[in-house]
């Protein structure tokens, strides 16, 4: 029998059961095929590489699993349930949170006030509740304030907390969104490019803090261009090429696949 363990939801699953399948997804844009018949798995604590050249399919991809769009055909089943036609709030309530390669954070609130609204969008409480400041609301408010600090500390914001997001770097607003998804305590957190436009020291530091959010049991899925960052941080890699994948394995076996280094790491090379 399959070993079980209890999850955040307090149900009984199997330890081997991975926690989303992409299964013989197919998504089409009149004539363009973005994805076609895309099947892979994310295991639960691995951070995944979705990697591909321009127009791969990579966005199509997190856009399918997160709701934006429904697949052509197959299906995305997530901790044993197919999304089927939920729509991207029902999903981010099941435990899959992402970031944009555009930021989209509410410029003229604190960076603590940003988290927050992640946070709020798990609470549980009615108007009622929160209009008359009944015990249960206070409690998720004191709650949802812990959370927002650790978080922005998690991500090197702790001195920002009080900052408009508008007056936070360009590097202090992308943590602040990933801090922000994290504050849906989802069980799948997906990267959209997180490290573009950063130098070399902010790569570095952010592998660090992709490891780090990893190392508290979450689980990642990373969309990223910057091969170093990919192959440094992964624990696997999945490739896509003109909607189709390539190639799924460890960095290392990714790194010698010929068919990845003609189709991408070769387009790198002539592009560089
Ligand atoms: N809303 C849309 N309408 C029509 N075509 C689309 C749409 N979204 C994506 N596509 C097409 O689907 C294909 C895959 O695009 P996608 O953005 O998923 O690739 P990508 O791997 O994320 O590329 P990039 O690295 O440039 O962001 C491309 O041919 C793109 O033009």
């Amino acid at each position: 029998m399959a070993e079980t363990t209890v999850d955040r939801a307090g149900a009984h699953r199997a330890e081997s059961a991975p926690l989303l399948q992409m299964q013989q997804v197919t998504l089409r844009f009149g004539g363009v095929v973005a994805l076609n018949e895309v099947s892979f798995e994310i295991h639960r604590g691995e951070i995944l590489g979705l990697i591909g050249p321009n127009g791969a399919g990579k966005t199509t991809c997190f856009n399918a699993l997160t709701g934006v769009y429904q697949p052509t055909s197959g299906q995305v089943v997530f901790d044993g349930q197919p999304l089927g036609r939920r729509k991207r709030y029902q999903i981010n309530r099941l435990g899959i949170a992402r970031t944009f390669q555009n930021i989209r954070l509410f410029q003229n609130m604190t960076a603590r006030e940003n988290v927050l609204v992640g946070a709020d969008a798990h609470h549980r409480t009615g108007v009622l509740n929160a209009l008359f400041r009944l015990p249960r609301h206070r409690r998720e408010e004191a709650e949802g304030h812990r959370l927002a600090d650790e978080l922005l500390e998690l991500m090197d914001l702790g001195h920002r907390g009080d900052d408009l997001a508008r007056n936070l770097s360009y590097g202090e607003q992308r943590r602040l969104e990933i801090a922000r998804a994290l504050a849906t305590k989802p069980k799948l957190l997906c990267l959209d490019e997180p490290a573009a436009g950063f130098n070399p020291v902010e790569k570095q530091r952010l592998m660090d803090l992709i490891r780090r959010v990893r190392d508290m049991g979450n689980t990642v899925l990373l969309i990223e261009h910057d091969m170093r960052l990919v192959m440094g941080v992964t624990d696997r890699i999945v490739v896509l090429e003109f909607g189709k994948k390539i190639a799924d394995g460890r960095p290392e076996q990714i790194q010698n696949d010929p068919a990845v280094i003609a189709a991408y790491l070769g387009v790198e090379d002539d592009e560089s």
